[in-house]
């Protein structure tokens, strides 16, 4: 089945990118973006298990610190679905000696979003690729996060579910700054422990540091990006453009919002609650 594009061609806006992204897709085996039916139902009351032929098509909204990485691997790794994460793109070109490194390295230590087009260029080789290798379906974090990346991406696939991850505005600051990453494996953890008090009705939060194992303590590097100065502009850029992505999505019908009650062991359940889904592993591993 070809991609088509005349979706995306209504508005004279939308007309130069669509052209664009025809380049963009043309060559895109477009088996990675059929239609599926929802995992999930949300009238359903029965826990559904993981079906390994299922195609899932979700993306994952969220504040920078939020921690979109975390449930959406979580996630892929129990439906059996890639985790696409852009800001990762980027990096693997930032650290490549490609003709984009220099240019996306002064955007990205300056909090700024990469334009739309750069970011469809990676993401669209991502997919290329995934689907090269048989890859079918994803779960995409960190896009869309403008309006016109949510209008093209709804115009070349159908979109089941969005995810939007929210938590308590003081706590993201100290997330981002307490990211650690290791330098080997790519696994996040977590040196904050955040600890919010209750008030004005409000529920208090807390959030345990997420310590990395000995194989990893060693090689913990933070990134560029996650200066106090940095993950700041970056809060504002995202407070700026994130309602009208989420008004998309809700108009839509396919937004979840799902407010985090607090670190992994509180949130994972509850979010595997909301999606209607079980995780027999970490049930098993939690009740040992
Ligand atoms: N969809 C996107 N559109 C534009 N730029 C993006 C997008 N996704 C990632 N980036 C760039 O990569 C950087 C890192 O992204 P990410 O790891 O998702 O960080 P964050 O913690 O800010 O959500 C962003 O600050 C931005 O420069």
């Amino acid at each position: 089945m070809a991609v088509s594009f005349r979706a995306i061609s209504r508005s004279s806006s939308t007309r130069a990118f669509s052209c664009y992204f025809s380049r963009a897709f043309s060559s895109f085996n477009s088996e990675s973006f059929l239609k599926a039916p929802p995992l999930f139902s949300s009238h359903s009351r029965l826990p559904l298990r993981p079906d390994p032929n299922q195609h899932i098509q979700w993306v994952f909204l969220g504040c920078p610190g939020v921690g979109k990485g975390t449930y959406a691997s979580r996630l892929s790794n129990l439906l059996g679905v890639p985790h696409i994460a852009t800001g990762d793109l980027v990096r693997e070109e930032l650290s490549s000696s490609g003709p984009l490194s220099s240019q996306l390295k002064e955007i990205v230590n300056q909090g700024k979003l990469v334009s739309d087009e750069i970011i469809i260029n990676l993401l669209s080789k991502r997919l290329e690729a995934g689907a090269a290798k048989g890859e079918s379906g994803f779960i995409l974090d960190g896009f869309p996060r403008t309006i016109r990346q949510a209008e093209i991406l709804e115009g070349v696939t159908n979109i089941d579910l969005v995810v939007n991850l929210k938590l308590r505005e003081e706590a993201l600051l100290a997330k981002c700054l307490g990211r650690r990453i290791c330098g080997e494996c790519g696994k996040n953890y977590n040196i904050a422990c955040i600890d919010i008090k209750g008030e004005n009705g409000k529920p208090g939060i807390y959030m345990a540091p997420l310590p990395a194992p000995p194989q990893c303590a060693s090689k913990l590097i933070q990134r560029s990006d996650d200066t106090e100065e940095v993950v700041k502009e970056r809060l504002r850029i995202y407070n700026e453009l994130s309602q009208p992505v989420e008004d998309f999505y809700c108009n839509r019908g396919k937004l979840l919002e799902f407010e985090l009650p607090g670190g992994i062991p509180e949130s994972w359940p509850k979010l595997l609650q909301a999606l209607n889904l079980e995780d027999y592993e970490y049930k098993q591993s939690a009740a040992a």
